[in-house]
């Protein structure tokens, strides 16, 4: 049951609902009794119109969600459509251009219809670094949607090895942050299992430090060591008296925090309302552009959408210049590389895997050339997907 209650919170990453945790008591006016003597009788049926109109509509882009899946040939893949979805998204936020709803609003609106939809031909089931509320569980609901079956584990190696055995369908795992770098867990994953990426999603990260206890009583803060990097400098500046101690997750810190005397999180706003800790200083990241890239494994495969990106994992020869012709290839087909990293090679050879991800799609002429001719230069390449590009959720 507390799964259910989880998934009715976390509606978007938006701050508003931790955010009023913040606000001094006030003092409210005297509430008169009921509805109908607060509302003039006028008010009262055009607000009765309006949800008429709204649930009717709703229910009927929800039924016509559901015949576009099953009307399509291959259904399978239609219920995972991140170009659809990423399409949906830009055209919702243009026609919302007026407001006075939030596009994360409207968005978190069409993300539950479409959930929904999805859900009544078959649940989805989502593997996620847990427990609830981390931010890999935030960027799993933006892509998938309250209605799919979320299911918490306690590492990266876990959300992998329940994708790996059929336990879910996809995995949502994060993989690099503008501030600090590679998640090291999830690349190590990638170099264990047979795995694809069939998706991404970019979220504005913003940490927040909270406790239940007065700021001056903090002396322990906990979090994941991505999360302590990411603020390391405000860390240092302002609590430099607190201890700092890493765990599996923000969320397992929020947890944490809400059970030790003197212990605080950095943690999301959501961890905030899930874990009722009190926000005690928000935005504390060093980096107001924090953003994190969580990659969705599973067995999807993407059409190709004119916007995507390709990951594959090499394996480089250990001597002078392999690094360099090996990069020629992609300047001589004019591809664009997007991330690169090294990994050391586990085992007694020396030498190092790469993870590179370009520009373009493995059913595109110049990266199908591209592939063939790292093929013949490389020890080992192994494609590790192509998926549409998405842009950065606030
Ligand atoms: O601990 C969490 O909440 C996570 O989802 C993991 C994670 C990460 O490892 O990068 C995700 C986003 C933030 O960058 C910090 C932590």
């Amino acid at each position: 049951m507390a799964k259910k209650k989880a998934v009715k919170k976390a509606t978007s990453t938006s701050k508003s609902k931790a955010a009023v945790k913040k606000q001094p008591a006030q003092k409210q006016p005297a509430r008169k009794s009921s509805s109908s003597k607060r509302n003039p009788a006028s008010i009262q049926s055009e607000l009765k119109k309006i949800d008429r109109e709204i649930v009717k509509l709703v229910n009927k882009r929800c039924s016509m969600t559901i015949k576009q899946i099953k009307s399509d040939p291959d259904p399978r893949a239609a219920m995972f459509d991140p170009k659809s979805d990423e399409e949906l998204r830009e055209f919702i936020e243009k026609l919302n251009s007026s407001g006075p709803l939030t596009n994360n609003a409207v968005r978190g609106i069409f993300r539950q219809i479409l959930s929904s939809a999805r859900r009544q031909i078959h649940p989805q089931r989502v593997a996620y670094l847990g427990p609830a509320y981390s931010y890999t569980h935030l960027a799993a609901l933006e892509r998938f949607g309250e209605e799919a079956d979320m299911v918490p584990v306690n590492t990266i190696g876990a959300v992998f090895e329940e994708v790996n055995r059929g336990n879910t369908e996809f995995g949502v795992v994060p993989i690099e942050n503008s501030t600090d770098g590679r998640v090291v867990d999830t690349l190590d994953m990638f170099t264990r299992l047979p795995l694809r990426i069939c998706g991404e999603v970019l979220i504005a990260v913003h940490h927040n430090l909270l406790a239940r206890c007065e700021r001056s009583e903090i002396t322990e803060i906990y979090s994941k060591p991505q999360a302590l990097s990411q603020c390391r400098e405000w860390l240092s500046r302002n609590m430099p008296q607190a201890h700092l101690h890493e765990v599996t997750s923000t969320s397992t810190a929020a947890q944490l925090a809400a059970t030790k005397p003197g212990a605080a999180a950095v943690a999301s706003h959501q961890a905030s309302v899930e874990y009722d800790l009190q926000i005690i200083v928000e935005g504390i990241e060093d980096n107001t552009n924090n953003v994190t890239r969580f990659a969705v494994i599973g067995e999807e495969v993407c059409e190709p959408t004119g916007k995507d990106r390709t990951a594959i994992l090499v394996h480089i020869a250990h001597k002078a210049g392999s690094l360099a012709d090996t990069l020629q290839i992609f300047k001589k087909n004019k591809v664009n590389l997007t991330w690169i990293e090294s990994f050391p090679l586990r085992g007694e050879e020396p030498g190092y895997l790469f993870f590179i991800d370009f520009e373009g799609h493995i059913q595109e002429a110049h990266i199908k050339r591209t592939i063939s001719e790292l093929e013949k230069r490389v020890v080992r390449l192994e494609t590790m997907g192509s998926y549409p590009r998405s842009g950065i959720l606030e």
